[in-house]
């Protein structure tokens, strides 16, 4: 049995890394970009128009002209139209390419317009106003975004405007889940009164996706041969097996056995932490890994979020797992020493504190609360007394606001 540290120590000198390949910009929502991508030119490209109004020439106010010739209407996307003399104008529209010859926009509602011409009602108007500079966000060649940078909806945004319409990204592992265990049927079928059906290969293939992960799903009986057979196969296609079930003191519980005897070395069995002690993890001779995670549905998420999600972080270079740290809004003892996973929902108060309240749960096998839980809080196996007010690190499982 080892300490969660420790679990996490091993996997973590596990991160494998995948290779890199190109996808469709719009296909990369979530995957780990691995190139810098550049600004193909300037951004803005050119001095660009920031209100609805008319261009001209600072210059003119200087000599107390007010009132302007309107020369023409330029709209945004339309060649700029150039002023002849300070005393014409433009009429402009936003995200217009400012003409060369004008310097200032002054918007529509600080203007009078009649018979052609456009009459600046303000005093206030500075040089060069309502314009975004050439380059100013980001300047040809310069970086709009790093390696490593986890590819989100902004970032997509980016990639469209400099036209980068393929992306370079870290290639994914290939994964299977699987579950074992007879006593679980599938969902579309109606489980016999003693029987439940499968559910945690939904919540891990679930969880899979937002990283982009398409994992496949099997489901093997507690049959050695059966299990024997499967799991060699897959060892043989998968990067990664991410097991639930099977793996405890049960006399049907094969996983850890049958993994053996396929040449996966065991890196480690148990874990000193509730729930989910009984998870096992090895690796094989040509390199898949196999996450065994306890049945429970409860542990196997647990296990999930506080194992697999960093060493898949890792290994597709996204860096280490930023930590998080909530306060504990109640007394609470837990006395067996094992690290304690506390199912807690998370607030903010007003000092912009994260708080965790403990949520009642039933222990590891109902998971029905998991739904309204927001995250784990890690208390320490070393202390058994933990009070209001302390801090401690939180793994949550839900989009925070
Ligand atoms: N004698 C002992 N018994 C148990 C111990 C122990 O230390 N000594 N540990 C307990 C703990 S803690 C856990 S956690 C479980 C782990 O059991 P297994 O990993 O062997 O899992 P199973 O026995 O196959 O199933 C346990 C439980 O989970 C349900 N399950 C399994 N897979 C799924 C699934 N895909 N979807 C939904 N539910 C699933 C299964 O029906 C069982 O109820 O062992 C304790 N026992
Ligand atoms: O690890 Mo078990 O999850 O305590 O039920
Ligand atoms: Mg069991």
């Amino acid at each position: 049995m080892v300490q969660v540290h420790k679990a996490e120590e091993i996997i973590q000198a596990e991160v494998r890394d995948f290779g890199t390949e190109s996808v469709p910009f719009e296909q990369a929502l979530g995957r780990v970009l691995a190139e810098e991508l550049k600004a193909d030119r300037d951004m803005p490209p050119y001095n660009r128009v920031a209100m609805d109004g008319i261009a001209f020439r600072y210059e003119a106010l200087e000599q107390g002209i007010k009132t302007f010739k309107i020369k023409a209407t330029q709209a945004a996307g339309d060649r700029p139209v150039e002023i002849e003399s300070a005393e014409e104008c433009i009429e402009i529209m936003t995200g217009a390419a400012l003409p060369a010859s004008a310097d200032t926009v002054v918007r529509y509602e600080d203007l009078e317009i009649q018979d052609g011409k456009a009459t600046v009602l303000t005093d206030e108007v500075s040089k060069g106003q309502n314009i975004h500079a050439q380059g100013k966000d980001k300047k040809q060649d310069e970086a709009v975004a790093l390696a490593n940078q986890v590819v989100t909806p902004a970032l997509i945004g980016v990639a469209a405007a400099v036209g980068a319409s393929q992306l370079q990204v870290k290639m994914l592992p290939r994964v299977v889940v699987i579950s074992t265990g007879d006593e679980l049927v599938k969902i579309e079928e109606t489980p016999l009164p003693y029987q439940i059906r499968r559910s945690n290969s939904y919540t891990i293939k679930a969880a899979l996706e937002t990283y982009g992960v398409q994992a496949d799903l099997l489901h093997i009986p507690d049959d050695i041969a059966t299990m024997k057979r499967q799991l060699n196969n897959c060892l043989q296609q998968y990067d990664v097996l991410i097991l639930s079930g099977g793996i405890s003191m049960g006399k049907f519980d094969y996983v850890p056995q049958v993994l053996e005897e396929l040449e996966v070395i065991k890196l480690f069995h148990k874990v000193k932490q509730r729930p989910g002690k009984p998870f096992w993890f090895g690796k094989h001779a040509q390199g898949a890994l196999a996450f065994a995670l306890p049945g429970n549905p409860v542990s196997t998420f647990m296990c999930f979020h506080r194992y697999f999600l960093p060493w898949l972080e890792a290994s597709l270079g996204a860096g280490p797992k930023r930590k998080a740290y909530a306060v504990l809004t109640k007394d609470l003892t837990f006395n067996p020493p094992l690290q304690y996973f506390l199912q807690v929902n998370l607030s903010q108060n007003e000092q912009g504190q994260m708080l965790a309240t403990p949520q009642e749960g039933n222990g590891s096998g109902d998971f029905a609360n998991l739904v309204e839980a927001d995250a784990f809080l890690e208390l320490p196996a070393e202390q058994t007394n933990f009070k209001q007010g302390e801090v401690y690190q939180v793994w949550p499982f839900k989009q925070l606001v």
